[in-house]
C-alpha cells in the first residue's frame, strides 16, 4: 500500500495525519503546547514543543495504524506561517519563536518602508506592506532589542522549515510560506534581493526557496531513529497552514474560497493572476499550486476569542462538559444558540491581538459593546462568535471589491466544525457555507502535495478531482441576512469611534 504523511504545526497543538492513496485518514494524533504571552500584544512559543508534538505524533500514528513505515511515500509539512524561528552555527534554537500574532514591531515596520523608500516600492516587489504578524519586523526587531542573540543567529527559519530542518537536517522553505516573511518578491517567487540588501539581511541566513510540491530532502537516520520513520523517505515543501488548507479542501482553480476559523479567521480565494489590494488590507501570497497565488483576509482572534472566553468565563460549561461527556464548545454555542441573533443587542469587537484585515492596527483591543444586567454568558459567547464573524465579512467584502468572487465557501478549523457556527458564516456572510467531507484540510492539503512530490498524482489539481469531496451547503436565512446586517452596520461603526481610545491605551 502507499501511504502519506501531513504534519500541521498550528499555535493550539500539531497534528500528525497518516492517509492512504485515496486521501482516507488511517491514523491521527494532536500533541498540544501552550503559547506564551509575556507582554501585552506579544505571543510566543518555544519550537522545542513543536518538535516534541511532531516526534510524539509520528510515532503515535505509526504505533495506531501498524503500517510499515516504508509504505509511507512521503511526507508533506504544514504550520502556522510568519512564526520566527533563529537557530545560531551548530543549529540551536537561540530564542523563542515569535508569533504570527505578535504585535511588537509596529515601529520597524514603519522603518521597513523608510528603508525601502517607501510603501509602494514595498507593496511592489512583496505584494504586501510590512506587517506586524510578518517575520522581516520580527528580525529587526531582535537585531535591535537583542543584539547578542541577533549576532549569533545564522539561520532564519519558519515554524514547519524548522521542524524540515530537524527530520532533513536541510535549510529549506516554500513560496507559501516564504511570501509571508516580507522578503519574498512574490511575482517571481523569489527572494528578493533588493528587500535583502536595504533591510541589511544576510542571503545567507534565508533558507532555500522550492515550489509547494517540490521534494526538499529526506528523513535522516538520525530523525528515522527518534520517529521510526524510514530513512530516505522524502520531504516535500508543503505550505504555509492556509495554504496548506487550500489544497486540503480543493481550493486549487479560480472562483474556490474558503473561510477558516481556527486560532486566527481567514477568508482565503485562489486567484491564477496575481491580484494585489494597493491598501494592503488583504494578503496575496504565491499558493501551494507552482504559478498562482492567493488572496487572503486574516482576522487575528477568531477562534482564540471563543477560546479565551472559555478558558476565563466559562469554568461552570467545563465541568457540565466533562459530566455529559461533551465538548464544552458544544455545551457553550448550544445555550448561545437559544440567544436571538444579535445577542440581546450585544456587539463584540474581536481585536484581542490588535487586528490585520482591514484595520492593519497592532493597538486595538477587544471589545464588548452593549452590556446590560440582563446579558447571561451565553449572550455573551454568542456575541463573540458574531463578532468573529463580522471580522470574517470584513475579509470577504474586500476579496468582493477585488472581484475575487466564489459562489460557495468551505468553512475550516474548530469553529468550522460547527453546524451553528457554520450556518451563522453563511447568513452574515451572504453566501452557502459547506464543508469538505475530510475535515483535515492542512495536514491532507500537505499529504496530497506530498503525493504530487512522490509522482502518486500528476498535478496537484487533478490530484484534489480526485481526493477532495465536498458535503451539502448550509444556505443563507434571508430573514437571517436582513437582521443581521442590521448588527453588521453597526459593528461596522465600533472601530473608528474606539480608535483613538485603544491608541490613547497603548501609550499609557
Ligand atoms: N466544537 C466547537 N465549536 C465551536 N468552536 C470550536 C469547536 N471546537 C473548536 N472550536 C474553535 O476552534 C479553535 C481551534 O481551531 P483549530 O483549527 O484547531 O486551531 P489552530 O489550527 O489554530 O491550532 C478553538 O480555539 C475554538 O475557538
Ligand atoms: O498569520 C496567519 C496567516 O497570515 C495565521 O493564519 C497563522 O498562519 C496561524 O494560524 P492558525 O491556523 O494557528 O489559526
Amino acid at each position: 500500500m502507499n501511504y502519506l504523511l501531513g504534519i500541521d504545526i498550528g499555535t493550539s497543538g500539531t497534528k500528525t495525519v497518516l492517509f492512504d492513496e485515496a486521501g482516507h485518514g488511517v491514523a491521527s494524533y494532536t500533541g498540544e503546547y501552550p503559547m506564551a504571552q509575556p507582554k501585552n500584544g506579544w505571543a510566543e512559543q518555544d519550537p522545542a514543543d513543536w518538535w516534541k508534538a511532531v516526534v510524539d505524533g509520528i510515532r503515535a500514528v505509526l504505533a495506531k495504524s501498524g503500517i510499515d513505515a516504508g509504505e509511507i511515500r512521503g511526507i508533506g509539512l504544514s504550520g502556522q506561517m510568519h512564526s520566527l524561528v533563529l537557530l545560531d552555527e551548530k543549529g540551536e534554537v537561540l530564542r523563542p519563536s515569535i508569533l504570527w500574532c505578535d504585535q511588537r514591531t509596529a515601529v520597524e515596520c514603519e522603518e521597513i518602508h523608510a528603508l525601502m523608500g517607501g510603501k509602494e516600492r514595498y507593496i511592489e516587489i512583496t505584494a504586501n506592506p510590512a506587517l506586524t504578524g510578518f517575520t522581516a519586523g520580527k528580525i529587526l526587531w531582535v537585531r535591535k532589542h537583542e543584539p547578542e542573540i541577533y549576532a549569533k543567529a545564522r539561520h532564519i527559519l519558519l515554524a514547519k522549515d524548522y521542524i524540515r530542518y530537524k527530520l532533513c537536517n536541510v535549510f529549506a522553505t516554500e513560496v507559501s510560506d516564504a511570501s509571508g516573511m516580507g522578503l519574498l518578491d512574490v511575482p517571481n517567487r523569489c527572494w528578493s534581493q533588493e528587500v535583502l540588501e536595504k533591510l541589511d539581511i544576510d542571503p545567507a541566513m534565508l533558507a532555500k526557496v522550492y515550489e509547494s510540491p517540490e521534494v526538499t530532502g529526506t528523513i535522516t537516520a538520525e530523525a528515522a531513529a527518534l520517529t521510526g520513520l524510514k530513512e530516505g523517505t522524502i520531504v516535500v515543501g508543503g505550505a504555509g497552514d492556509n495554504a496548506a488548507a487550500a489544497v486540503g479542501t480543493g481550493v486549487v482553480e479560480d472562483g474556490r474560497a474558503f473561510a477558516t476559523i481556527g486560532t486566527s479567521g481567514v477568508v482565503f480565494a485562489h486567484t491564477d493572476k496575481l491580484s494585489i489590494d494597493p491598501k494592503g488590507r488583504v494578503h496575496t501570497f504565491c499558493c501551494a499550486v507552482p504559478g498562482a497565488w492567493h488572496v487572503m483576509g486574516v482576522t487575528l482572534a477568531a477562534g482564540q476569542s471563543l477560546k479565551w472566553y472559555r478558558d476565563n468565563f466559562c469554568d461552570a460549561d467545563k465541568v457540565e462538559a466533562e459530566k455529559q461527556g461533551v465538548d464544552p464548545y458544544d455545551l457553550m454555542t448550544a445555550e448561545a444558540a437559544k440567544t436571538p441573533i444579535g445577542s440581546n443587542r450585544l456587539i463584540y469587537l474581536p481585536y484581542l491581538m490588535g487586528e490585520r484585515t482591514p484595520h492593519l492596527d497592532p493597538d486595538c483591543r477587544g471589545a464588548f459593546v452593549g452590556l446590560s444586567g440582563m446579558h447571561t454568558r451565553y449572550d455573551l459567547v454568542r456575541a463573540v462568535m458574531e463578532g468573529v464573524t463580522f471580522s470574517l465579512r470584513d475579509c470577504a467584502e474586500i476579496l468582493r471589491g477585488m472581484g475575487v468572487q466564489s459562489d460557495v465557501i468551505l468553512a475550516c478549523g474548530g469553529g468550522g466544525s460547527s453546524a451553528f457556527w457554520r450556518q451563522m458564516m453563511a447568513d452574515i456572510l451572504g453566501c452557502p457555507v459547506a464543508t469538505t467531507i475530510s475535515k483535515e484540510g492542512p495536514a491532507l492539503g500537505v499529504a496530497i502535495l506530498a503525493g504530487v512530490g512522490a509522482g502518486l498524482y500528476p498535478s496537484v489539481p487533478e490530484a484534489c478531482r480526485q481526493i477532495v469531496g465536498v458535503n451539502a451547503s448550509q444556505d443563507p436565512v434571508a430573514e437571517h441576512v436582513a437582521e443581521y446586517d442590521k448588527f453588521y452596520e453597526i459593528y461596522r461603526g465600533l472601530y473608528p469611534a474606539l480608535k483613538d481610545s485603544w491608541k490613547a491605551l497603548a501609550e499609557l
